[in-house]
């Protein structure tokens, strides 16, 4: 087993925790939604705008970022990340109206865009390839952490000392982990990509057109695409009041189902990261397995014309829990059938796929309930038809990896590499155990 240096465990220490307090940002004002309403004078409706823009930001950043990772290297971007989501937390910190606060969550947004896609970079560059799907893993459960930095600390600082200490300590966090990447972050246990000659413009453009039509990057988009967003929707808006209003459960109980799904996801996280280094050639099964598992136990709950047994609902957080995990297998995709040098443009072009179609389930199921005059009732029927528009995005994102699955396989079969179905590998397995010739 190759070793594992104790620089690169510092390193990655310090990127992850780059990532964390990056997610603690993001979350940020998801606890200070009421506080924001009485400070910039505005409605619960107007400050959904937050969550809308910042996921564009986000998403409409991945690309330009992902190319930047492999043409500055990946340590720049986790500084200037930091330095930009410090200036955007204090500008919230003394913004006293809804543009002002709007500019201050856009350069949060800028900024966070810049710091998973560079910290996967830095877990590729120090980890031995054996290693990194579980890094990778352990990297986005430990990052997803920043939600409770957000949901304990910053909201007592919040209800504490108020809107301008909280969002300022928030900031100097972010100030702390610009310093620490500057001084300890180094891209490759080589030294620095800006030390090295960088890839001319026309490099850069030839690298993220041969990373977008390599269909490994796109089944690593499709997957990203396919994965989280059932989960992602649930969890930032419409879990909660499905909960409450629509199964008639108490608030304490819908909690612990929030709960469920933080430990299922910790769980899920390290044991799919091994799944995937185990079993290259069955990535994509893995994942449609845990599609059709989301797909499946989501659709008995809807057909249920009361609300669910609790036991049911509880089934229901566990499949979504394991969606975001699963999501970062659509990084190992780019990881894997992407030269070194495109690897970070690779990620960046993966990381768009959920975040957009977390973004359109979110304003959907915001639309549908509306249209069926449910947007203030929160009614089962409503809640049934709205959640319905998560089969579209399942549809596509299937069709999605089935298709780009199919012109990789031809690919690898081009090259002497043969994935045998999955069908022939039950039979044989089955034959092996008869002790029967295969
Ligand atoms: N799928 C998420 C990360 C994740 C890991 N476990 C649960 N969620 C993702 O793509 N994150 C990108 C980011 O910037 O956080």
């Amino acid at each position: 087993m190759e070793r594992i240096s104790g620089r690169a465990w510092i390193i990655w220490a310090v990127a992850v925790g780059a990532y964390t307090v990056a997610v603690l940002q993001r979350t940020s004002l998801s606890v200070a939604g009421l506080d924001a309403a009485a400070r910039l004078e505005v409605s619960a409706g107007v400050l959904g705008t937050f969550a809308v823009v910042q996921l564009l930001v986000y998403a409409g950043m991945q690309v330009p970022v992902g190319v930047m990772v492999d043409r500055v290297g990946p340590r720049v971007l986790v500084v200037t990340g930091a330095v930009l989501m410090a200036l955007g937390q204090v500008s919230l910190a003394l913004a006293q109206s809804f543009p002002a606060a709007l500019a201050a969550r856009i350069l949060v947004g800028a900024g966070d865009a810049m710091t998973f896609i560079a910290v996967l970079r830095l877990v590729t560059a120090w980890f031995p390839p054996r290693r990194v799907p579980l890094m990778t893993q352990v990297t986005g459960l430990v990052g997803q952490s920043g939600q409770l930095l957000s949901i304990i600390p910053l909201a007592a600082l919040l209800h504490g000392p108020g809107w301008t200490p909280a969002f300022l300590s928030a900031a100097s966090l972010s100030v702390l982990f610009a310093v620490l990447a500057f001084a300890v972050v180094r891209d490759t246990p080589t030294g620095n990509r800006t030390d090295e000659a960088s890839p001319s413009w026309s490099q850069v453009r030839h690298d993220l057109v041969s990373a977008w039509r390599h269909p490994g990057t796109r089944l690593g988009l499709w997957t990203h695409f396919t994965t989280p967003f059932a989960s992602v929707a649930f969890l930032l808006l419409w879990g909660y009041p499905f909960l409450v209003s629509a199964q008639g459960m108490s608030r304490g109980e819908a909690s612990v189902l929030f709960s469920v799904m933080t430990v299922v996801g910790l769980v899920a996280a390290p044991f799919l990261g091994e799944a995937v280094a185990r079993h290259p050639l069955r990535r994509s099964w893995i994942v449609l397995t845990i599609v059709g598992s989301t797909i499946v136990v989501w659709t008995a709950v809807l057909v249920l014309p009361d609300p669910a047994p609790r036991w049911l609902l509880l089934l229901l957080v566990v499949v979504l829990a394991v969606g975001g995990p699963a999501s970062m297998i659509g990084f190992d995709f780019a990881r894997t059938f992407n030269p070194p040098n495109r690897i970070g443009t690779a990620t960046g072009i993966v990381n768009v796929g959920g975040f957009f179609s977390g973004l359109v389930l979110i304003l959907a199921v915001g639309v549908l309930l509306d249209l069926t005059g449910s947007g203030e009732s929160y009614s089962l029927e409503g809640f049934r038809i709205a959640f319905s528009a998560q089969y579209v995005i399942w549809a596509i994102g299937i069709a999605g990896i089935l298709r780009t699955r199919r012109i990789l396989r031809a690919r690898l079969a081009a090259d002497g590499v043969v994935v045998p179905p999955m069908r022939d590998v039950v039979r044989r397995r089955r034959a092996a155990r008869r002790g029967t010739p295969r």
